[in-house]
């Protein structure tokens, strides 16, 4: 198969695309993989690094409301949509996936504009701006919620879960803390705030630090690789039980042996949670659209796989509460793993992959 894939901005459109890339190479081993993205993107440091190749394209996001800024955002559409045309006929791709996030808008618009068979993957529970523009264009959407497909053409939605699902699922790792300062015998709760860090649960986590210093539990917390600096310049002592780091780049290789995750409520964490079915408290971003992440949150909620606080009322007292109440009962925590894990898809990968075939004509 020769995939041309985009998506990118945030780890949670990135991961999912990697993970499909994982599942084509090992189905069809000689595939051709070719990945567009932007310069600005996380995806310019994970993509190369992850040995694919990396190609970009300059284009921006709307503002909401009228400015100059978006008359240039239209002009950098266009001309990105040009250069994306020119790379697929270069590249001659079977099929073009996008993952979300606004590089994808201009290179997935570009192939079906070329006629090449597509596909767009919606990792929410409410789909994103580039994706509903998209959705007119496309051959078909892959969605991980149902409450998705009302927004898109009914014809073209398959439920398909999230790639990045399998991809945690297959991983079979053990003590991989100990490589990163924790000890393998003690029950660990995972802190990071999407893959960028979160500023609200970081101040949260540091007034929560000298509370989680004695605990039965140790606590691993991830800053995002912005903040790392400015939280460790605050911190005088770390307790004992305490790992601080700025980012993970194997996430799936250390997930395993996460007891708790507490975090922002994004849709890849979603469906590693699931997929593993790890107990989480989930502290929606609002600043999203259509404040997406409290629907994905609430959609695991209602099924008591996670205990969701809003970030207005978050504080240390208030993590240290309800991380305590979790990590003192192993009932409660096996059942909300049981429930979380009920609500995966584990075999997501496969399912895009066979989309993919099936679009191309295979
Ligand atoms: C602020 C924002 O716009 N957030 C969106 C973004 O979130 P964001 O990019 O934070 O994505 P998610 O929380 O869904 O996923 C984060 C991904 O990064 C990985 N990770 C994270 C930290 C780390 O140190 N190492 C690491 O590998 C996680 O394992 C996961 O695979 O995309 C998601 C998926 O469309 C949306 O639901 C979120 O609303």
């Amino acid at each position: 198969m020769r995939l041309l894939i985009s998506g990118g901005g945030t780890g949670g459109h990135i991961y999912p695309a990697l993970a499909l890339i994982e599942e084509v190479k090992k189905q069809e081993p000689d595939s051709a993989v070719l990945y567009v993205g932007t310069q600005r993107g996380l995806e310019n440091k994970i993509v190369p690094t992850a040995g694919i190749d990396f190609q970009t394209i300059r284009i921006q996001g709307f503002k909401r409301s009228f400015s100059f800024e978006n008359l240039k955002t239209v002009y950098l559409f266009l001309k990105s949509t040009q250069r994306a045309k020119q790379i697929i006929r270069e590249f001659k791709p079977d099929v073009v996936v996008g993952t979300g996030g606004y590089v994808c808008g201009a290179v997935v618009y570009a192939a079906a504009r070329l006629k090449i068979p597509t596909f767009i993957h919606e990792q929410n529970s409410i789909a994103g701006i580039t994706n509903k523009f998209l959705s007119h264009f496309v051959d078909q959407i892959g969605i991980c919620f149902p409450e998705a497909a009302h927004e898109f053409p009914k014809n073209k939605v398959v439920f398909t879960g999230n790639p990045r699902a399998q991809q945690v699922v297959g991983i079979k790792t053990v003590n991989q803390i100990q490589k990163i300062g924790l000890s393998s015998t003690k029950p660990t709760v995972l802190i990071f705030g999407g893959s960028r860090g979160a500023r609200r649960i970081n101040e949260s986590t540091l007034e929560a630090l000298k509370l989680f210093a004695g605990k039965n539990y140790q606590v691993l917390f991830v800053t995002g690789s912005v903040h790392f600096d400015k939280v460790r310049s605050l911190v005088k002592e770390v307790p004992t039980n305490v790992v601080i780091k700025p980012y993970i780049a194997n996430m799936p290789a250390i997930l395993p042996e996460i007891s708790c995750i507490v975090g922002r409520a994004g849709a890849t964490s979603l469906a590693e949670i699931t997929a593993l079915g790890i107990p989480s408290v989930l502290i929606p971003s609002p600043y999203v659209t259509h404040d997406h992440q409290t629907h994905n949150a609430q959609s695991l909620v209602n099924v008591q796989a996670a205990e969701m606080i809003k970030e207005n009322e978050l504080n240390g007292q208030l993590l240290t509460k309800v991380i305590d109440k979790l990590m003192g009962d192993p009932a409660l925590r096996s059942k909300m793993a049981k429930n979380a894990k009920q609500a995966g898809v584990p075999d997501a990968a496969t399912r895009v992959f066979n989309c993919l075939q099936k679009l191309i004509g295979k």
